[in-house]
């Protein structure tokens, strides 16, 4: 049995998953909540105008039922992908229930015609750009609905005098009140998918698709960062892992086991480095990391320890076992240092560990 909020988050996400965009995503949302926010204003008005005891605004709680009914129907749009109908629908659904409330029983003696401006606004939100043609129709159809019952105003059923002045003003405070209530949700929702979104580019920007490991140019910042930060005698050591005749595995199993191959040696090195480093995948099959936290091994034993590591965690794709070693090129320093002269040392070692045979590090210290 689903969980209270975790009901309240499907039915709010229904059809994201046919979303190709962050904004797309955000505007189904929006027309889910909607349906939830509509409901809920229905619902509430039934119990207030139960409470009242006048048979009117009774009536008219009873005359919204059906078109409470109809609101999943936006959701089974929005299920299915059509995004496009459920925003029309729940544009349809929401303005018939006003219109028919307004001219069978309520009038405009609680102001309910308000509603029309929440409508002749919202649509802009809904809709894509794209499809401005609908939120202008909807802006003029709402915008005239509203305009004709605020000037001519619409009698209401007689018995609704007999309410009090001061059950009238409170009716009418909270049909304002919720049209506001409604235009400040759907805003922080903006918000906070502008957040999200601004989150996922930076990620995106950030990130390496295949390991999920950083990539050179966030790699490049942070070591810049870092290098900035350091004092005088702090030991640091960059090593760059360069994977030994990685070619051979795509030749063999293909690119997909090369893939594979470069997930699994980001597995181990993320393993290796943990919380106390940086790591990311800066070429096609090199890997670069920086140790900050070198006190409790050398650079040394621990890009050895490294070497080992990889040696012994053979790789296996479509039944066939891969040794994976690779060759290490570390620079150590102390103070400050130019982050081009740090990589280059780091990069020329790595060169000497490949010369001199592979599967072995090689060190420069220019402490
Ligand atoms: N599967 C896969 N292969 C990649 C990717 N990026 C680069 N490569 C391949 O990595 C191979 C690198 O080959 P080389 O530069 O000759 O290096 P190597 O075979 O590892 O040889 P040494 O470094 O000299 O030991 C090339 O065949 C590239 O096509 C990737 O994202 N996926």
């Amino acid at each position: 049995m689903p969980s209270l909020s975790s009901l309240f988050l499907k039915l709010l996400t229904l059809g994201c998953q046919h979303c190709s965009s962050k904004t797309l995503e955000r505007k189904v949302i929006q027309v889910n909540l909607g349906v939830m926010v509509s409901a809920a204003t229905i619902l509430i008005f039934d119990v207030l105008f139960y409470l009242t005891g006048n048979w009117t605004v009774f009536y008219s709680g009873l005359i919204q039922t059906p078109f409470l009914l109809l609101l999943p129907l936006v959701w089974w749009l929005n299920h299915s992908g059509r995004f496009f109908l459920a925003r029309w629908a729940i544009f349809i659904i929401v303005m018939s229930d006003t219109a028919v409330t307004l001219f069978l029983a309520q009038g405009t003696i609680f102001l309910i015609h308000y509603y029309f401006l929440l409508f002749a606004i919202i649509p802009a939100a809904f809709f894509e750009i794209a499809q401005w043609r609908s939120s202008a129709l909807l802006f003029i159809a709402n915008l005239s609905l509203y305009c004709f019952f605020q000037i001519n105003g619409w009698p209401s059923l007689p018995e609704i005098y007999e309410l009090q002045a001061q059950q009238l003003n409170l009716l009418r405070v909270i049909m304002v009140g919720s049209s506001v209530f409604t235009i400040i949700l759907l805003l922080l929702i903006s918000e906070r998918y502008s957040e999200l979104n601004e989150i996922y580019l930076e990620r995106l920007a950030n990130t390496d698709p295949l390991t999920s490991l950083n990539n050179r140019r966030h790699f490049i910042d942070n070591f810049q960062q870092i290098l900035l930060k350091q004092l005088d005698q702090q030991q640091l050591a960059l090593a760059i892992i360069d994977i030994d005749h990685f070619k051979r595995i795509n030749d063999t199993g293909g690119h997909d086991a090369g893939d594979e191959a470069l997930k699994h040696v980001s597995h181990l090195l993320k393993e290796h480095i943990g919380d106390s480093g940086l790591l990311a995948r800066v070429g096609g099959e090199e890997f670069a990391m920086v140790y900050i936290d070198t006190e409790s091994a050398t650079p040394i034993n621990r890009a050895n320890t490294l070497l080992l590591k990889l040696e012994n965690s053979p790789f296996y794709y479509a039944d066939q076992k891969y040794k994976i070693t690779a060759s290490i090129g570390l620079c150590i320093f102390t103070g400050q240092h130019n982050l081009d002269h740090v990589i280059k040392e780091a990069d020329d070692a790595l060169y000497s560990a490949k010369s001199r045979g592979r599967n072995r590090q090689e060190t420069r210290n220019i402490a």
